[in-house]
Order: structure tokens, then C-alpha cells, then sequence
């Protein structure tokens, strides 16, 4: 089938090859004008507008168009290039962590159908193909199907979630659950690493991950760090990134009254993190327990 992809940067690249392996006919755009000329010379017809992309698509059996864009703003500022060519025949797929209302509001003032997918597996997963949350019109997600039997693990690495909004809803949980058990991982190293043994945490990730209940990709991942930065972790900087798809998971918690303890809590962990000064929670903790036990308070150098 034809498919046009916006975005060719970490995900979009990949969803580009794996629909050119599986013999799909792209057409590529993205506003960086070396990543189209990497993708037409994978094998993808390049665009230089994304007006041009859609002119590029056949329309006798409706466009199909792919978003593989940072979430918020640049999804917007595509759809509405891309809104004049579009009509009720025509499928748009979002790819990216776009928060769940967003696609809500999108998916009720497109002109096309609209699908909202959460994308999970990451640039590592890209031989093994991703999985995929989609939510939107069942017979926009039935036409769609040879391509997300492309993108995605295979036919059973993609489901339809329900109505709009329902695949980002659940790609924002899922990103929830990786804080926490990120989280969870992070703890148990931590008191292997400063506990009582001279462990190598390579080896126990190594020994947990053949057979061990809690044996899992993430696990997997630690090992590789472990390998690769060494026991100690190297120079890898006290300093935890990103933050917005479990922010909106414990935003949803609190709306729903649904107690998420432990992503709450993996969160203020990653935002405590950023605190280039040290915590001033820990620096008046450590001033209270001088005002009323006159213990020593550790000062700075
Ligand atoms: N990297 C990851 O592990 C995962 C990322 N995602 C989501 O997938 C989406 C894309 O992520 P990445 O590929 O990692 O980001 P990226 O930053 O590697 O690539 C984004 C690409 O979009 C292009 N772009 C930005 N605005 C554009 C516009 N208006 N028109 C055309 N192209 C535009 C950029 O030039 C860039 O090449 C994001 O929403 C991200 O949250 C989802 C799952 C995993
Ligand atoms: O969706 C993902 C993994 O599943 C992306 O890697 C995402 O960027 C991770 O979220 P955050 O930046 O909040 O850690």
C-alpha cells in the first residue's frame, strides 16, 4: 500500500524501512532536508513540502499518512499543512507520545480519519518491530492493517484500543509502568551496589534475566549498561530527562482518584534529579535536625 511518513528522525526512520521491507511504496518528508535524502536513498520517493507529499499520493483508494513527530506543537503544525489535501476518505496516523486529548481535539477537526497510535519499543526495538496502542474508527484501523503488520512486531504486535484517544491513553499508562519498574530496577541495583557483597552487577543482571520472575527487556537493558559503563556506571551523570507522559499518567490518577504510589513516586524521584544545587528539602532536613537536636549539620566546601 501507499503511505506518506512526516518525521524521519529516530522512529520515523524506522517506520520508513520496516514499510519499504515489507514492499509498501513511501513517500517522506521531513523539515531536515539530510533525513529525506537518507530515506530516498533507502528506497523512499522524497518530498520536499509536506503539500507535496500529498500530492504524491494516490487518492483513488485515499491517503494515507503517517506523523512521526515531537508531540504537541509539530503535530499541529503538520496537520494544518497537511489538513488542505485531505478529505473523509483519507486515514492520518499520529505515531508519536502525543498526550491523549490532544488526539481527541485532533481527531474531531480533521478532515480524515484519525488514529491515534502509541508507539513502544524504541530505537532498539527496530529489528524486532514495535508495539502499537491504536485508537480511532475501526475501518480506518482495518485498511491500515497491512501497514501496521509492517511497523509493528507483526499482526499480533498491533491492537485497536477503541474510540479516539484510546491508543495514547494507553501508551501514556505504559509509560507510567516503564517509570516505576525503571524505578524499582534502580533501587535494587543501588543497594546491591553499596550492600555488603563486592557484586558484579553485570552478572546479576546476566543471572536474573535466565529464568528470574523478575527477568524482563529492561532487565536486559541494565545488563547492556552495566557492560558498557562499567559496574560503577562511569561518568553516566546523576541526572534523569524527560517526564511529560508520566506526569499526564499521574495527572490521570489524581483526576480518576486511582492511588499510582509508585509512578508518583519514580517522577519526583526523575525531578529531584535536576536539582543542580543540591535538594533544599535535604539542606533544611538536615539544618531542622540541628534546631532540635543540635546534631552536626554537614556543610558545603
Ligand atoms: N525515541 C523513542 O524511544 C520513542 C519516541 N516516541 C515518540 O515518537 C515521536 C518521534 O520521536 P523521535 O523519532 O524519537 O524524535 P526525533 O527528534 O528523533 O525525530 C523527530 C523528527 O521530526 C522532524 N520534524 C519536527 N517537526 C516537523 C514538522 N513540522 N514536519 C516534518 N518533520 C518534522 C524532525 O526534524 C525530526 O527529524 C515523538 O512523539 C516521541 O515521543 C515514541 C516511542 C519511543
Ligand atoms: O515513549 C518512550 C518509551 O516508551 C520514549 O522513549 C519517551 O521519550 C520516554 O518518555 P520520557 O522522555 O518521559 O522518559
Amino acid at each position: 500500500m501507499q503511505l506518506g511518513v512526516i518525521g524521519l528522525g529516530r522512529m520515523g526512520r524506522i517506520v520508513v524501512d520496516r514499510l519499504l521491507a515489507a514492499d509498501h511504496d513511501v513517500v517522506a518528508f521531513d523539515i531536515d532536508d539530510e533525513a529525506v535524502d537518507e530515506a530516498a536513498n533507502a528506497g523512499a520517493r522524497p518530498a520536499d513540502s509536506i503539500t507535496d507529499l500529498a500530492a504524491k499520493l494516490d487518492s483513488a483508494d485515499g491517503k494515507h499518512v503517517w506523523l512521526m513527530v515531537p508531540a504537541g506543537d509539530a503535530v499541529d503544525a503538520a496537520l494544518e499543512e497537511l489538513e488542505p489535501s485531505l478529505s473523509a476518505d483519507d486515514v492520518v496516523v499520529d505515531g508519536g507520545n502525543s498526550y491523549f486529548e490532544d488526539s481527541v481535539r485532533r481527531a474531531e477537526s480533521c478532515p480524515a480519519a484519525y488514529l491515534d497510535c502509541g508507539t513502544s519499543g524504541g530505537p532498539a526495538g527496530a529489528e524486532l518491530g514495535f508495539s502499537l496502542m491504536i485508537g480511532g474508527p475501526a475501518d480506518a484501523y482495518q485498511r491500515l492493517t497491512p501497514a501496521f503488520d509492517a511497523v509493528a512486531t507483526g499482526p499480533d504486535g498491533h491492537e485497536r484500543m477503541g474510540p479516539a484517544g484510546s491508543g495514547h491513553y494507553v501508551k501514556m499508562i505504559h509509560n507510567g509502568v516503564e517509570y516505576a519498574l525503571m524505578q524499582a530496577y534502580g533501587e535494587g541495583f543501588e543497594l546491591l551496589h553499596e550492600g555488603r557483597y563486592d557484586l558484579d552487577l553485570e552478572n546479576v543482571a546476566s543471572v536474573w534475566n535466565n529464568g528470574a520472575v523478575i527477568r524482563s527487556w529492561l532487565l536486559e537493558l541494565c545488563e547492556e549498561a552495566f557492560r558498557e559503563e562499567g559496574n560503577d556506571l562511569g561518568d553516566v551523570a546523576d541526572r534523569v530527562e524527560g517526564g511529560s507522559t508520566g506526569t499526564w499518567t499521574v495527572q490521570e490518577g489524581l483526576e480518576q482518584e486511582v492511588p499510582l504510589p509508585l509512578i508518583y513516586t519514580a517522577l519526583g524521584e526523575r525531578f529531584g534529579s535536576r536539582a543542580d544545587d543540591g535538594r533544599f528539602s535535604r539542606r533544611l532536613a538536615s539544618r531542622l535536625r540541628y534546631g532540635f537536636g543540635r546534631h552536626t549539620v554537614p556543610r558545603r566546601e
